[in-house]
Order: structure tokens, then sequence, then C-alpha cells
């Protein structure tokens, strides 16, 4: 089974969120206490999708806040000589800082990270700094959970949503859920439901379709008997190196198996595998390969040291596929 896409934009894919920095241990199989030296990479998980798939030749543009200061900087400047488009990076005028993330490698298979993210300028995107001659040229709308914790991100996701739909343009709802961010999970849930309802694709881990549902051990079918009732019709339940299921309207359901590897690190998964399922997806693949190709993305970035650099290519990702059948 192929998606659909409008063929007729300039981007594949612009990507609204948080664009931040990951500092992440030197020093491996130790708790953070003990690790002195951190290196520095552009972080967040819209910004990392936007990278990975720019660095396999789509065409990406990103919407989002960084601080006005050196932090800020080296974002705008990485990303864009990786090929996003920056134009509508917004820089903070109100003294808000980027988010950090410290990032703990205690085991290849215990994995944390530490988030700093207090008056991020992240959260203080305004509506009025989203700007709908921009969305409508995508193909892809892909938003970030974390995007809606706070006012005034909040507004301005739901204005590009709208955006999107007025123009055709597909909204692909990561929900990348991070705690720090959010008052309760009952808020959570509540804006979680309202922007996964209006989506046309949904990926997120099993834990996080149970907190869009404000529920613990959620099922599956549970899930898409829900959103099913709304605008979804692909809907991603990721369940780590158990692999990952993408069930369609239609009925159909298509497994996506984990390529086994040496783990360096746990993080990074979702977001690698998002961008090269996209990736496939928009290249008219059908959906069990787009599931491969999501799955050796992550499989390649798990085995290195950032999230966002580690990126792969398109080679890299098919020479991974044709070894394993
Ligand atoms: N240890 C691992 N080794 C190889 N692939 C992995 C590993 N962990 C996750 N993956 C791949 O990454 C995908 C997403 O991982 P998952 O942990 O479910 O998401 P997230 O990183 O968003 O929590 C999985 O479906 C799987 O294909
Ligand atoms: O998303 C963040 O703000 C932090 C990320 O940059 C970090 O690398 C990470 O946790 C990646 O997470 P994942 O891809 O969801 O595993």
């Amino acid at each position: 089974m192929k998606y659909e896409f409008n063929n007729d934009r300039k981007f594949d894919v612009i990507a609204i969120g948080r664009a931040c920095i990951d500092l992440n241990a030197a020093e491996y199989n130790r708790p953070m206490e003990d690790t002195m030296t951190f290196k520095k990479y552009v972080g967040g998980s819209p910004i990392n999708i936007a990278i990975g798939s720019s660095k396999l030749g789509l065409k990406v543009g990103f919407i989002g806040k960084i601080s006005d200061d050196q932090h800020g900087r080296y974002i705008e400047r990485y990303v864009r000589e990786v090929g996003v488009d920056t134009s509508n990076i917004v820089i903070d005028d109100e003294g808000h800082k980027t988010g950090l993330t410290f990032t703990e490698i205690k085991s290849p298979e215990d994995c944390s990270i530490l988030m700093y993210r207090e008056e991020v300028a992240d959260l203080y995107l305004k509506p009025e700094e989203v700007h709908e001659d921009y969305i409508k040229q995508a193909k892809v709308l892909l938003v970030s959970g974390t995007a809606l914790s706070k006012s005034p991100s909040r507004e301005a996701i739901l204005k590009a949503v709208s955006l999107a739909k007025r123009n055709n343009v597909k909204v692909i709802f990561e929900l990348d859920y991070r705690p720090y961010s959010w008052k309760s999970t009952e808020e959570t849930a509540v804006y979680y439901s309202l922007i996964a309802e209006q989506s046309d694709i949904v990926i997120g881990t099993r834990d996080e379709y149970d907190m869009m549902e404000h529920t613990t051990g959620g099922t599956n079918e549970q899930t898409i008997h829900y959103l099913f009732q709304h605008s979804p019709n692909l809907v991603v339940i990721k369940h780590g190196v158990e692999g990952s299921y993408a069930y369609a309207k239609s009925g159909e359901i298509f497994k996506g198996n984990a390529y086994k590897t040496k783990v360096l690190k746990t993080f990074g998964a979702g977001d690698s595998y998002a961008s090269a399922f996209l990736y496939a997806l928009i290249n008219g693949k059908d959906i069990e390969t787009a599931l491969k190709y999501g799955s050796a993305s992550a499989s390649i970035v798990v085995s290195k040291h950032s999230s966002s650099d580690a990126m792969p290519t398109v080679d890299e990702i098919e020479g991974l596929i044709s070894t394993r059948v």
C-alpha cells in the first residue's frame, strides 16, 4: 500500500517545534554524576527529523524559535548547512534560552536524558510567527507533541495545523512525549487527542499512545479503533527493539522488525526512524518498505554517538536493508 501526497509543492516536509542542543556523554558506561565531558550536537526531536530527512535528500523547512545567542546561532548554521530551509526560524527577542538535553550512557541498554527546559525559546513561538504562505508550500507538516505543552507555542501549533488542513498539506503528528515540559498528564491527553484527531498520520511509541489516551496498558487495537473514527488513516506504533506496526484505515497491518546492531545508546531511535519512514513514503515506497527504511535508519543511529549528526544517507540505509532479508 502506498500513500499519496501533493506533488506540486516546493517542500517535502516542513517541521515545527524545537531546535535545541544535546550534550551527549563523551564517556560511556557510567552515570552522569561521573561523566566529565559532553559533546555538543543540535538536538530536539523535530529538528532531528528535519536534519535526517534533509540528509536523505528531502526538501525540508523548519518553523521554530531559537535563542539570540551563541547556541541559537550554532543551531541555525548547522541546520542551514545540512540543507534545511531556515527562513522561518524566528530569533527570540525576549531573552529566552536554548533548551539543553544532557544524555547519560550507563550502558547500551540503560540510557537516559536530562532536559533543561525552563523558559526555553522554542515554547515562545507565537501564532503570528507561523505563516500560511510558508506552510502551503509543503507536502507534509510534521508536528511535535512537545510543542503543545505550553502557550504561546501551543497556539502556534494549532494555527499551523489549521493552515495545513486548509491548504491540503498532510499533517503528521509525532507524539514526542517529554514529561519535563508538561504540567499534568490530563493536559497532555487533551492536547494530544485534539491534534491526533485532526492528523493524517500519527507516529508514537506504545507508551506515548497511552499518554494520549490517558490510560496504562492500552492496546494497539484500542488506539486504532479510536483514531480511525477521526482524520488519521495511518497509525504507526513503535515498540522499541521489538519493532513497530503501521495500521492503515483500510484494515491492512504491516510489521517492521528492528535490525539488530551493536548499540551505543538507545536515544535517537525514534527521530531517525521518523525521518527515514517519511523519506520512503514521500518517495512513493509502500508502507512495508517505509517501515524497513525507518527501522534501518534507527539501527544505524543507535550504533552512533549523536541523534542528529549521525543521521544516515540513503545508501547506508539501503545497504543495511540489502544485507538482511
Ligand atoms: N536497540 C535497538 N536496536 C535496533 N533498533 C532499535 C533499537 N531500539 C529501537 N530500534 C528501532 O527504532 C524504532 C523506534 O524505537 P523506539 O524505542 O520504539 O522509539 P523512541 O526512540 O521514539 O522511543 C524501533 O521500531 C526499532 O526499529
Ligand atoms: O528530543 C530532544 O529534545 C532530545 C533529542 O535530541 C535526543 O537526542 C533524544 O532524546 C532523541 O530521542 P528519540 O529519538 O525519541 O529516542
